[in-house]
């Protein structure tokens, strides 16, 4: 198995013990990537395509990624730019964040043809986000979506969290717009509720997989803080009970349950296991500080 994950990796800052900030390597995509080859060890090849600089802070994030045992064979260098960066606010523990991340290298992520081509080649699964698109310049992002639509003919199986983040892009026409484009060329939508009741308005987690699966989606999982999860497949949406904790930090929570989800179904499970698996790891990493536990 083959798991290319696609995005921007940063550098994250986040509060320890004042005046103390641990700076760490994160962002949604490699979250994801990094959870799912702590699951699957041997069992899964999990590569990262992304764009960074050359730079000494670029070089720690890709040794970072290496370390974790993530092939970094697609990552470009683009040598007059750096990372970004973002830093964690938290309130009662629902995290919000800074980013300085306007002239990262990841922005030219998806500049070049051949690199796209040459990862949708070797990947079995090929999973992505609403940011991954958010941060590309127009033309990038027709190129990626292309890409995209053009593995999955191949038979690449193409994952997507919507990951809506309505700073990251020029306006929310265009955010709804491309991220809908996006949830039809996938094959599993993994999307969060409150997110999606505030952009697109759905009025329950089943609303919103019912409006995915529709849409053409094979599987949509909804996730919903702490509370109950809604899953649709073929047509048929079921709802799950789920119980909420007190988070320390939720930053990653969804990325984690996004690993635990894809992971669970890659190797078989049915929904039942594979949501169990999610909502456990998601509950470890909203119980520490950063996105990566
Ligand atoms: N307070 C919480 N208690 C228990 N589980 C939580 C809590 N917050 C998040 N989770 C777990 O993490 C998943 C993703 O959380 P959610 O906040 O919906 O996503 P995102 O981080 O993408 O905004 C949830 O479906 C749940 O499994
Ligand atoms: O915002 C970005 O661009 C990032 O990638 C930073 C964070 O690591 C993820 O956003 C966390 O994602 P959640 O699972 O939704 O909490």
């Amino acid at each position: 198995m083959r798991f290319l994950s696609i995005g921007e990796a940063m550098l994250e800052l986040s509060e320890q013990q004042a005046p103390l900030w641990a700076m760490n390597v994160a962002g949604d995509t490699l979250n994801t990537a990094w959870h799912l080859k702590r699951l699957a060890g041997e069992a899964a090849e999990v590569a990262y395509f992304t764009a960074l600089g050359s730079d000494s802070f670029s070089a720690r994030i890709e040794g970072f990624i290496a370390d974790a045992g993530i092939d970094t064979r697609f990552i470009r260098h683009e040598a007059s730019r750096g990372p970004g960066l973002y830093a964690i606010s938290l309130r009662d523990g629902e995290r919000s964040f800074t980013y300085w991340r306007d002239h990262s290298a990841a922005k030219l992520l998806a500049d070049d043809e051949a690199t796209l081509a040459a990862a949708f080649g070797w990947a079995d699964m090929a999973y992505l986000s609403g940011i991954t698109l958010a941060i590309l310049a127009p033309e990038a992002r027709e190129r990626l979506l292309a890409a995209l639509a053009v593995a999955r003919e191949a038979g690449v199986t193409i994952a997507f969290d919507p990951n809506i983040r309505p700073r990251l892009w020029e306006s929310a026409e265009i955010m709804r717009a491309t991220l809908l484009r996006a949830a039809k060329v996938a094959d599993i939508v993994l999307p969060s509720f409150e997110d999606e009741a505030q952009h697109f308005g759905d009025a329950s987690p089943e609303d919103c997989a019912r409006r995915y699966d529709a849409d053409g989606s094979r599987e949509v999982v909804v996730k919903n803080g702490g509370r109950d999860v809604a899953v649709a497949m073929g047509g048929r949406c079921s709802h799950h009970a789920m119980r909420p904790i007190e988070p320390v930090d939720t930053t990653g929570a969804g990325d984690a349950f996004n690993a635990g989800w894809l992971f669970g179904r890659i190797r078989g499970g049915s929904p039942e296991e594979s949501l169990a698996g999610a909502h456990a790891l998601a509950t470890h990493v909203i119980s520490h500080k950063g996105a990566l536990v």
